[in-house]
């Protein structure tokens, strides 16, 4: 039997894994509001379907920082995906390369950086801003020899946030299980659970540097010629300061839940980051997507391309490659048929006359006004980039 939903592969994983590594990945930081705001933010908003378009060969391809990609797709960091599949990092990779979509693969990737790039495809590497500037700095060498396309860094974890289903599973990595393209030294804590704090959230409170700020980007920025992309933007001030620092594109994040608990959801955040930066600076989004027309959506308000975290784990613990080219397969898919269906054909025609709220808000013009009829699909008026 084909699977036609990511909820069914959400299920077939459900039954596969055990339960504290199901709730490691599914879980997230303090009461979840954050993470079920994600996705419920998607549901608020409709499509507004123009008609009498020629839709017959709709076009989903793109290029992003240089990287082309088959579809406006990626697969969001995760640290280790071997929790879910023996191959780990490796099978996500052959299957991503399959779908022609991107791959940013984590830090804390449970197989060899090298490895992974042997699949092919594009490829970014996602790092976090250690103690230990000397281990970062040598994974994005590697990252360079190996070919991956940008760096990414994490902004909104100077610390592991709280996860209650961490904390009372007393959640620690499998000792098969580790970060290995970092030093044994660094990743020992995460096989040990201690009283009130999973393995992951005492590691990251020794190894990870909370002193970040603005100032020290600069040092990453001149350390690789690689594009540098920001993860865990969610407002208008800091889109504005990173593009002053350098940086070369934007993740719209909080982190799929696993972070601030209470952050506004990704998509809300969305329009005041994309109004805020220059057309040369793409911001991407996660958090929540879970379908084509959740991708539709975010695409029209403004993003270049939606990263997919928790499904490709899914498709990952169901079949491997395989599930996790269904998984990218089938958002593509989805994504054509509502460009078809909603009369726009291009990603350049998907803009924010294509969204509607639902219900309308009386406080803010909405949908936002259309100036001159149009008889293509194709507008960019609405003023919301
Ligand atoms: C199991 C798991 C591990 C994650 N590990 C990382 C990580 O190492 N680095 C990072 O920047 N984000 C990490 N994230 C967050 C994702 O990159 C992404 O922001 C989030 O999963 C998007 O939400 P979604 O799962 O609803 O698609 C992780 C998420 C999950 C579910
Ligand atoms: C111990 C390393 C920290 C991994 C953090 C992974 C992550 O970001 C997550 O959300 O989980």
């Amino acid at each position: 039997m084909p699977v036609l939903t990511l909820d069914e592969l959400r299920e077939h994983a459900r039954q596969r894994l055990p339960g504290p590594v199901w709730d490691f990945i599914e879980g997230g930081s303090g009461d979840e509001h954050t993470l079920r705001a994600g996705e419920a933010a998607y549901r608020e908003l409709c499509l507004r379907p123009r008609v009498l378009v020629d839709v017959a060969d709709p076009d989903c391809a793109l290029e992003l920082l240089g990287t082309p990609l088959a579809s406006p797709f990626g697969v969001a960091p995760m640290a280790y995906h071997r929790l879910v599949h023996p191959q780990g990092e490796t099978a996500t990779a052959e299957g991503t390369a399959r779908a022609g979509a991107l791959l940013v693969v984590g830090m804390f990737a449970s197989r060899p950086l090298e490895d992974i790039a042997s699949a092919g495809g594009p490829r970014w590497l996602q790092v976090y801003w250690l103690r230990r500037r000397d281990a970062l700095a040598g994974l994005v060498d590697r990252a360079e020899a190996a070919g991956f396309g940008a760096l990414m860094l994490t902004v909104d974890a100077p610390q592991v946030a709280r996860r209650r289903r961490d904390v009372r599973n007393a959640f620690a990595l499998p000792a098969d299980v580790t970060a290995v393209n970092l030093d044994p030294g660094l990743t020992e804590r995460t096989h040990r659970a201690t009283a009130g704090s999973s393995g992951i959230e005492a590691h990251a409170r020794e190894q990870f540097d909370p002193t970040l700020t603005w100032d020290d980007l600069s040092w990453l920025r001149e350390r690789t010629r690689l594009p540098l992309v920001l993860k865990g933007v969610l407002t208008a001030e800091d889109a504005r300061i990173a593009v002053e620092c350098g940086v070369d594109a934007l993740v719209v994040s909080n982190h799929g839940g696993r972070q601030l608990d209470r952050a506004v959801p990704a998509l809300q955040a969305l329009p005041e980051v994309v109004a805020s930066v220059p057309e040369s600076c793409p911001v991407l989004i996660d958090g929540g997507v879970r379908s084509g027309a959740d991708a539709a959506i975010a695409l029209a308000l403004g993003a270049r391309a939606v990263l997919v975290g928790r499904p490709v784990l899914w498709g990952l613990a169901h079949a491997g490659a395989e599930g996790v080219g269904q998984v990218l397969g089938l958002l593509r898919s989805e994504l054509l048929e509502t460009m078809a269906l909603s009369g726009c054909p291009s990603l350049a025609g998907l803009g924010p006359t294509a969204v509607s709220r639902r219900p309308p808000l009386r406080d803010h013009p909405w949908p936002p006004s259309h100036g001159e009829p149009s008889r293509t699909a194709s507008t960019t008026s609405g003023g919301l980039r």
